[in-house]
């Protein structure tokens, strides 16, 4: 018997930061690396990552992963991406360098432009890719660079132009394969796939003017996508998954079958609800209720409905970087837990818009209610209910949208370490919240089960999960008439939100592009 142990190498490249470590065959996590990552917003509606430090900090974590591992006598037998979806990157084939800041998911830009299209499209867009023509397109922004940047014009012409999201930028420059691929995971976000064809909408991306030869190849999220290059990461083994952080989350918590529902916590709170492999047939008037694709194997798709607040992780960042009123995001928890309520104070996390209850892309965040008596636990306590009661809104957008009844939700990521945010949760939804072992490392864990459930260190999916422990259930504690109380509460706030909103118009919005 070897003295090595046989492990899967696995990325979760967030918007925040980006993560590398090794999963073990008894699901065991080990060798993790982190580096946070730079997200920029020059003006409102506009976010943007610059993608050659994400490539390096990735490229730096795996590589510290990587010799750690190989001190620890583990072998490494495969790599698995998980990543942030939908932030899309433009870059020259031949320098293998960005030409443009990446357009983050979060980014608003084209909301007017697109509001334009939805008369004509939303219909005809639903039932083929599960949503609307939404607030932002990473086709429209590479046929808006393509006509306005000269160097993305020039690479085009030349062509060396390679569009991709950044699963296909890790990709093109981790493989040596050098060839632009995308997963089910990720193209479902980025508005253009086909959930139940598994190809792209054609018409939708020439009306947003984008060339059909930029598409990055479509793979399925556990698939052969080439092996790493050495001259990298120091190592040449199999590549075999690829997958949107969120779902990779989803398997790490436990969550693949239908009715199975979580919430995945990281720069913005993703709330899905497993459908199992039939696409979905939505209520009509779910606006902010998106249906996607959760993972696909072996030509076979899972799907899941989705509903998600953008800026929850960011949002507490952004309160502890730029007011300073709090050292980290873990200090907002430990504050939180000192208060018995918000006193009065309540937090809408719109940093980037209102999506839930309802979609308002003009509408900002909100801090109310406070008083000369509010204490700063109190402020730290708003803040994270705020938070509790947006996806608790997620959770009944989903119920509505497809009429089955939420029974437990399951979080993971960063902020489902903090009890007081998970009893918060509960109370508000009224449901039992799992928070499952290591939760933060769903995305990790997730990602490396899809690589190594065909028999390379797992038999199946269902084998790898059942290794899975849950680490604390939250019931929840108030009475249905003090939730109803809170959330109507909540919903006034949302209503003066969307009011304030409403009054300015599109014209008075900051909307240029670059
Ligand atoms: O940055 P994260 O981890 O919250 O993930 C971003 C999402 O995948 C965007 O769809």
């Amino acid at each position: 018997m070897s003295e090595y142990e046989d492990v899967i190498l696995a990325i979760d490249e967030g918007t925040s930061g980006t993560r590398a470590a090794v999963v073990a065959q008894n699901s065991q996590v080990h060798c993790l690396e982190y580096q946070p990552l730079q997200v920029s917003s020059l003006r409102h509606g506009v976010v943007e990552q610059d993608a050659d430090e994400v490539l390096q900090a990735t490229i730096e974590v795996c590589r510290k992963a990587i010799a750690n591992a190989q001190c620890n006598k583990m072998r490494i037998v495969a790599l698995a991406i998980a990543t942030q979806r939908s932030t899309a990157v433009l870059w020259d084939a031949q320098t293998g360098k960005a030409l443009t800041p990446a357009m983050v998911w979060q980014d608003a830009r084209f909301t007017d432009e697109l509001a334009q299209l939805a008369p004509e499209w939303d219909a005809k867009l639903l039932p083929r890719i599960g949503r609307p023509v939404g607030i932002r397109s990473p086709y429209l922004w590479a046929s808006h660079h393509l006509a306005n940047t000269p160097a993305v014009a020039k690479a085009y012409q030349a062509g060396t132009l390679v569009f991709g999201t950044v699963d296909s930028w890790l990709l093109w420059h981790l493989a040596q394969e050098k060839k632009s691929v995308t997963t089910p995971t990720n193209a479902t976000s980025a508005g253009a796939y086909c959930l139940k064809e598994h190809h792209y909408h054609l018409p939708w991306l020439q009306t947003l003017g984008f060339p059909a030869s930029l598409l990055p190849e479509l793979h399925d999220d556990a698939d052969d996508f080439g092996t790493t290059h050495e001259d990298i990461l120091g190592i040449s083994v199999p590549i075999l998954a690829c997958a949107g952080d969120q779902f990779a989350g989803a398997i790490g918590l436990g969550c693949t079958e239908r009715g199975q529902a979580f919430c995945m916590h990281g720069t913005g709170s993703f709330v899905d609800l497993m459908m199992g492999p039939t696409v979905p047939t939505l209520q009509k008037g779910c606006e902010s209720t998106l249906t996607m694709t959760a993972r696909r194997q072996k030509g076979l798709s899972h799907f899941s409905v989705e509903t998600f607040v953008p800026t929850t992780g960011s949002a507490l960042n952004w309160v502890c970087e730029k007011l300073h009123w709090f050292d980290s995001p873990e200090q907002i928890s430990e504050l939180a837990a000192q208060a018995s309520d918000a006193g009065g104070v309540s937090f809408i996390p719109a940093l980037t818009g209102l999506r839930v209850p309802h979609l308002q892309p003009h509408a900002r965040a909100s801090l109310n209610g406070i008083s000369i008596s509010t204490t700063r636990s109190q402020v730290a306590y708003a803040i994270l209910e705020g938070i509790a009661h947006s996806v608790a809104a997620c959770i009944r957008a989903n119920e509505a949208a497809t009429g089955i009844p939420t029974k437990e939700l399951v979080v993971g990521g960063g902020l489902s370490n903090s009890d007081t945010l998970l009893q918060i949760q509960a109370d508000l939804s009224g449901i039992p919240v799992r928070r499952m072992a290591e939760t933060a490392r769903a995305s990790l864990r997730g990602v490396a089960f899809l690589a190594g459930a065909d028999g390379l260190l797992w038999d199946s999916l269902p084998d790898a999960c059942a290794m899975l422990k849950t680490a604390r259930l939250f019931e929840p504690k108030i009475s249905h008439d003090l939730r109803e109380q809170k959330i109507n509460r909540w919903a006034m706030r949302i209503a003066l939100e969307m009011e304030a909103a409403d009054s300015l118009t599109s014209a008075n919005q900051e909307h240029t592009y670059s």
